[in-house]
């Protein structure tokens, strides 16, 4: 059965820092990954995943750096649950240590030349080891999605056992769909009672839809990134997964949903990743207008074509002129010009607006909207 929706409470964990920078070709700068962290912070992102310590000492600089800062975030740092990773993690200030061991037997036999017994005995070794060292553990199942199913809930139960407050599924490849999620974490959810966190990847465009899937199942926790960045297709949009919470299901995460716009401008300069223009959220032309029956519908009234108020978001509608535009729409833009059309000047002049838009694929400008004027008076005769 659906948990009931407005009962759940959700911790947002962002992983633009350590996810996000995984993107092929991404590398922030210590500025960057400062300014990020700051940004997220501000806004009341509650988690942060900031960074992998093994990685060197310059990586481990930069996570001290942030959490010199003492921002109200709690923040995690990511090793693979092995010695070399838990002794540097050691030289993090950080909250929480997240503790990554494939489940999958593909993993487990291929990558990591390994049986599932011994996967359960690092987590038994491990998550003491980490706690002693006074970290809140979570562990990471890597390719949770793929694992065996009564083998993941052993996992989970010796997760558990072991101390750790949370286990992070993760659906690694971005294999699965709502509703398998929702089965998947369902089971999780009746097997243990520690946190647990979504992490999910959008190979098949579905990570928004998994973290909301898992969310209803039982999980506390959502690993997101700004943009949706990360590895190849990325990871759960930050902006989506807060937004479709709020507005789907009541569930609100008390972030700051107005600086969205300044994260995700913010991210996409450091990363080097420009946001799509209709990128759900955060993109350009998201809020723009061009339909004549849509703009005449926001100008009676915005509740007509807006699911949600953009300034919710930071953002305002737009509305421009082009090839699918109608009558009201062109009398609205003459009169924010202070000229007031007749009906029959407006006909005669969305002709020369989506010949234009044909053309040039381009909404015209004010000075092709007072030429067009002009042109239309000396055609028709009619004063200017
Ligand atoms: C799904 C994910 O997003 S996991 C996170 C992935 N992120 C990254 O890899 C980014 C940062 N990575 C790095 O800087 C480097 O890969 C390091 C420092 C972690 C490791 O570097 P290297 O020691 O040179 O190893 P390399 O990356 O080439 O190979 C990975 C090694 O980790 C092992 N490994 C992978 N996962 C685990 C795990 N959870 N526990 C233990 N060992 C693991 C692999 O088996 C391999 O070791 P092997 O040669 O003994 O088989
Ligand atoms: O094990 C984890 O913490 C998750 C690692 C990860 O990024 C993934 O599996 O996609």
């Amino acid at each position: 059965m659906l948990t009931e929706a407005n009962d759940i409470m959700v911790t947002i964990n962002d992983t633009t820092l350590r996810d996000g920078e995984q993107t092929a070709g991404v590398a922030f700068s210590a500025d960057e990954k400062i300014a990020i962290a700051e940004a997220l912070s501000r806004a009341g992102v509650q988690e942060l995943e900031i960074g992998i310590p093994v990685m060197g000492t310059a990586e481990i600089e930069l996570i001290q750096a942030i959490t010199h800062l003492h921002l109200p975030a709690r923040l995690m740092a990511w090793g693979r649950m092995c010695e070399s990773d838990l002794l540097a993690i050691a030289r993090c200030n950080v909250n929480i240590v997240n503790l990554s061991i494939p489940v999958s037997d593909v993993q487990i036999k291929h990558k990591l030349g390994r049986d599932r017994e011994w996967v359960l005995e690092q987590i038994q070794a491990f998550v003491p080891r980490a706690l002693d060292l006074g970290f809140e553990v979570c562990v990471g199942g890597e390719d949770a999605s793929r694992a065996d199913s009564d083998f993941l809930l052993t996992v989970a139960a010796t997760v558990q056992q072991a101390g750790a407050q949370r286990f992070r599924f993760a659906d690694t490849l971005g294999l699965l769909d709502p509703f398998a999620t929702y089965g998947r974490l369902n089971l999780l959810r009746q097997e243990v009672d520690i946190d647990l966190e979504m992490h999910a990847h959008n190979d098949l465009g579905l990570a928004t839809a998994n973290t909301l899937a898992a969310i209803l199942a039982g999980a506390t926790h959502a690993n997101t990134t700004v943009n949706g960045l990360g590895e190849r297709a990325g990871n759960a949009p930050l902006e989506e997964v807060v937004m479709s919470l709020r507005h789907l299901y009541s569930i609100e995460s008390n972030i700051d949903t107005t600086q969205f716009p300044h994260i995700s401008q913010l991210v996409a300069a450091a990363s080097g990743r420009p946001v799509p223009v209709n990128k759900s959220i955060v993109g350009d032309a998201v809020f723009t207008h061009e339909s004549g029956i849509h703009v005449d519908g926001i100008i009676k009234n915005p509740l007509n074509y807006e699911g949600f108020s953009p300034t919710e978001v930071g953002r305002e509608h737009r509305t421009v002129l082009g090839k699918h535009s109608g009558s009201h729409s062109v009398i609205d833009a003459y009169a924010k010009l202070g000229l007031i059309l007749s009906e029959l000047e407006a006909h005669s002049l969305l002709n020369m607006i989506r010949i234009h838009a044909i053309l040039t694929k381009c909404t015209p400008s004010v000075d092709d909207l007072k030429r067009f004027y002009l042109e239309n008076a000396a055609c028709t005769g009619m004063p200017s």
